[in-house]
């Protein structure tokens, strides 16, 4: 069995009570929090303050995804406050190698995150810099929207890469995931799956969990 990962997104959490919605998910690797600025994508969502709490009270290590613009000027402020993770845009980011640097030095592991339109080619000299790479597999925004399976072959042709490196670079994928689609991006490469709505519009979220991480681990990966 493979080593897979779910992130729940509590983009489809209640807002109201985030604190109780982390605990409906105690079964996960890691909580996913997408942070939106209605400029990069058209939704608003949490900033700094509440991530700052959230890292205070949650037991699960924060996998922070900015949806924002100016993420160079942004993004190290969300690895101070604790998270585990911070993904960047590509698109959003002006100097994406010294961005890594400086999450890695504020003590986050660095991940570059990638619309479904944009191509890994362009980034590939800059892995090394890198510990994740989120392939987003809907345009980011909103949460609920139906796969796009023309990532696929971007999600093998990023795990070929990473494999040329022989760097243990994980790659996460977000948005549309479900029990079918997990297996799908599984079996492309992915080892990390953000589910928002297959997680928290389910009536037993830690069950969803164990259920989606249970199935990407039985695939094997076919690049
Ligand atoms: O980043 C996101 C949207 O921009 C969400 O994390 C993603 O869409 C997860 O929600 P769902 O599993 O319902 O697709």
């Amino acid at each position: 069995m493979r080593t897979c990962q779910i992130n729940p997104s509590i983009l489809s959490a209640d807002f109201t009570n985030l604190q109780r919605e982390l605990t409906r998910i105690h079964t996960a690797d890691a909580v996913h929090v997408d942070v939106m600025d209605n400029h990069f994508v058209p939704n608003l969502t949490i900033g700094l303050p509440v991530v700052k709490r959230l890292a205070e009270v949650s037991e699960l290590p924060l996998d922070v995804h900015l949806m924002i613009s100016d993420v160079d000027r942004w993004a190290p402020g969300y690895a101070e406050a604790g998270a585990a993770s911070v993904s960047f845009h590509a698109e959003a980011s002006a100097a994406p190698i010294k961005l890594a640097r400086d999450l890695r030095a504020a003590g986050s592991r660095a991940c570059m995150a990638l619309r479904p339109a944009t191509p890994i080619e362009p980034y590939l000299d800059m892995l090394p810099e890198l510990d994740m790479v989120l392939l987003m597999s809907v345009e980011p925004g909103f949460g609920g929207q139906a796969f796009l399976d023309v990532v696929l072959p971007k999600i093998r042709r990023t795990r070929r890469a990473i494999e040329g490196t022989g760097l243990p670079i994980a790659i996460q994928v977000d948005g549309g995931i479900t029990r079918e689609t997990i297996l799908r991006a599984a079996e492309a490469g992915a080892d990390v799956f953000v589910a928002g709505s297959s997680v928290y519009g389910t009536q037993d979220p830690a069950e969803a969990v164990v259920t989606l991480r249970n199935l990407a681990a039985s695939t094997t990966v076919s690049v």
